[in-house]
């Protein structure tokens, strides 16, 4: 026989446990705009996602698209620029997000799933008022910190079987107010509204770096903190180690950060006995088995 199709059902048998394990679970996934390559790479991404709820598994999908951002400002003659990770967002600069990411990225990734035969819907923050925000710091201008979520939209659309795809934009207080949110901050505090068993961070590094550059398989929220205060955590793995500490305490099962351009990364993590990338476990699943 096909020595493929031998390795083929050999590894669909060793999935067994973790389809068990996973079946009913929400899974949110933030889909990084550095983890979204080409038309290939994005319906490679979709059926993943369909495959997951095929299985019984409920994927919520966050995106970012941050490049995607860069690339119109840039047309439009705007200059732009990060503080800790996140982009100092004026008026100007705020409706070019909201246009990319809740237009361009989020249609791009809801119709792919729907090419791949799911069902998938794309929504904001601002949908249901999903996600409330507070400006997050005065220097930062229009970027938002959620306040308040709202997630019964999203546990009404995975009910029905859809896939939300969320993107980062949120709701303010007042009327009328749009905030850029960072896409690791809206998945955290999705995450952690939803009660996830996992949140993971699809981005273009196979996880956290220590300080001589080798990726940790295993961290803690300790370590992470350790590893901001020196430095070893800069730039965009910044919110996304705020987000895990935000996600952990917020009672989310696991945090995973992995290469989300690895093909098949999704499912390496959650069906393989290796799995992939930087784990960070919460109370809730430190006395489960560990498979790594
Ligand atoms: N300790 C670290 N380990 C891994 N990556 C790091 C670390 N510190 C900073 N980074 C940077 O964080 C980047 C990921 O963040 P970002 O570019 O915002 O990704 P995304 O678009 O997926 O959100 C990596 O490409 C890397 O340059
Ligand atoms: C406040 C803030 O930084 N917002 C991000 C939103 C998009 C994002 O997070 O994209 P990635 O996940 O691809 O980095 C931005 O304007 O770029």
């Amino acid at each position: 026989m096909n020595r493929d199709w031998i390795a083929t059902a050999r590894t669909l048998s060793e999935a067994l446990p973790y389809l068990q394990r996973y079946s009913g679970a929400t899974v949110v996934v933030k889909f990084g705009g550095n983890a979204m390559g080409d038309d290939a790479a994005m319906a490679q991404f979709a059926r993943d996602m369909v495959l997951m709820r095929q299985v019984g598994i409920a994927p919520v999908v966050v995106h970012g698209g941050g490049p995607m951002i860069n690339a119109m400002l840039d047309k439009l003659g705007i200059e732009s620029s990060f503080v800790r990770g996140k982009r100092v967002t004026d008026k100007a600069t705020v409706e070019v997000v909201e246009m990319i990411l809740s237009g361009l990225v989020n249609k791009r990734i809801v119709q792919a799933i729907n090419d791949a035969g799911g069902r998938a819907v794309g929504i904001s923050g601002k949908d249901d008022d999903l996600m409330v925000c507070e400006a997050d710091d005065p220097e930062l201008g229009f970027v938002g910190r959620p306040v308040e979520m709202n997630v019964q939209v999203l546990r009404d659309l995975t009910a029905a079987g859809i896939i939300p795809v969320v993107a980062p934009v949120g709701t303010g207080m007042a009327d009328n107010e749009t905030f850029n949110v960072n896409g690791d901050t809206a998945a955290g505090a999705i995450a952690g509204a939803l009660n996830a068993d996992r949140l993971l961070l699809l981005t273009d590094v196979p996880g956290i770096k220590d300080a001589r550059g080798e990726v940790i398989r295993e961290t803690t929220p300790a370590e992470i903190r350790a590893m901001i205060a020196d430095g070893t955590i800069s730039g965009g793995m910044i919110p996304k180690a705020e987000t895990v500490l935000y996600a952990i305490e917020a009672g989310v099962r696991a945090v995973v950060i992995l290469d989300g351009r690895l093909p098949n990364a999704p499912l390496i993590e959650l069906f393989t006995d290796a799995g992939a990338g930087t784990i960070v476990r919460g109370a809730a699943s430190a006395a489960r088995p560990r498979r790594r």
